[in-house]
């Protein structure tokens, strides 16, 4: 096989081509609804996270993607083709587990070969190169028992790859390793799929991991898909409550909103360029505010959204303050705002002492009904 070099980006097709689509996939374990109605698209070389919390249906949807399951339900197309009753042998894709799933009486190079059906010259190559790859070079002769657990991830990352298939599913490949592990395997995972281009689908419920990696984030729970978008999508402009809660920190704000369509948070109005989600009622809203988007003022400036606050607790998060501040007209709302040492009001940071606070317009979304 004269197969020395990975396919790029452009070889395997327009990045923006339609890869792999979902539609209406449902899937019931008993009387246990799993899946209820799936519909998801994915681009050519694009790195899909499904993200939710445990039980929501991502590694099932996963299994039933990659022919381990059957969807009671809905159909399956790949690159145009309808993959939805094909065997897993027949579809086209290499998969990472959580355990490394390793086969532990063969050797590395055995591992990553055992896909393989070409000459044993050739294979040799390829394990030799997919190494090379992973950063695991010279390691043909080794038992996975003699590897680290990152090392085994990165074995079986090779074994995925080895056919060059058209699309790499991982499912919570890092979730096995420890912190510093998997933040050095994130980083290159990332970059070894951008550089082969490979269309990937990623399981966790790690939010951070799917932050950091995805250029799409599918949010899931009970089966259902509540948000697709882009991390930086997901993250400030969150379609749901559940979206804005399981990603990243928040501040939930009880405001009530008058006839007139004023905001108002402790008594005090607050710019009335926030957009109201159409249909909401005027009455209690819940307003949110990542803590990083809250401002300690370094003086009392009257200006649109600014309140007065007290300082209740400074907590030290490395680069970071962590501040706890309960608002004057109303000391039981108490709303977190990370500072930074560049920032302004950082010096006023002090327990007990009066600091203005302001939230930015453009950073706030506004939600019906009272905080939860
Ligand atoms: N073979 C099965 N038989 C019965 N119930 C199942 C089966 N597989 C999954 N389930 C149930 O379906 C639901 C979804 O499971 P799934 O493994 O897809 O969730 P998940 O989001 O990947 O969660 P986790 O992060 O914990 O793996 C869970 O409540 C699970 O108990």
């Amino acid at each position: 096989m004269k197969r020395q070099e990975f396919p790029t980006p452009a070889e395997q097709g327009h990045p923006s081509a339609d890869c792999l689509r979902f539609t209406g996939i449902h899937k019931r374990f008993g009387s246990f609804k799993a899946l209820d109605g799936i519909d998801l698209s994915i681009r050519k070389g694009e790195f899909l996270c499904l993200l939710g919390p445990s039980g929501c249906g991502k590694t099932t949807l996963l299994r039933i993607l990659a022919g381990l399951e059957t969807q009671d339900a809905g159909s399956l197309h790949m690159a145009g083709r309808d993959i939805s009753r094909l065997p897993p042998a027949a579809r086209d894709y290499g998969i990472v587990f959580q355990s490394y799933a390793l086969f532990p009486n063969l050797t590395v190079a055995g591992n990553i070969a055992y896909g393989l059906r070409t000459s044993r010259q050739a294979q040799s190559r390829r394990v030799a190169e997919l190494l090379d790859l992973v950063g695991l070079p010279g390691s043909e002769s080794r038992f996975p028992s003699q590897l680290s657990g990152g090392q085994q991830q990165r074995v079986a990352l090779a074994r995925a790859l080895a056919t060059s298939p058209s699309l790499l599913l991982l499912d919570e490949p890092l979730s096995a390793l420890d912190a510093q592990v998997r933040e050095h395997l994130r980083a290159e995972l990332r970059l070894l799929q951008q550089k082969l281009g490979v269309t990937t689908i990623m399981v966790t419920h790690d939010q951070e991991e799917a932050l950091a990696l995805a250029d799409t984030i599918a949010v899931m729970r009970h089966g259902r898909i509540e948000q697709v978008g882009s991390p930086e999508q997901i993250y400030r402009q969150p379609a749901n409550r559940f979206v804005a809660e399981f990603v990243g920190h928040a501040n939930w704000l009880p405001v009530h909103c008058d006839d007139m369509g004023t905001l108002r948070l402790a008594g005090v109005p607050l710019a009335s360029s926030l957009a109201l989600p159409t249909g909401m009622a005027p009455a209690e809203a819940t307003l949110f505010c990542r803590p990083e988007d809250v401002r300690v003022e370094p003086h009392w400036q009257p200006a649109t959204n600014t309140l007065m606050a007290v300082v209740e607790r400074v907590d030290f998060l490395g680069g970071l303050r962590r501040a706890s501040l309960s608002l004057c007209a109303a000391r039981e709302i108490v709303l977190v705002a990370d500072v930074s040492p560049n920032d302004a009001g950082f010096s006023a940071l002090v327990p007990g002492q009066r600091v203005p606070v302001t939230l930015p317009a453009d950073r706030l979304r506004l939600f019906q009904g009272p905080v939860l």
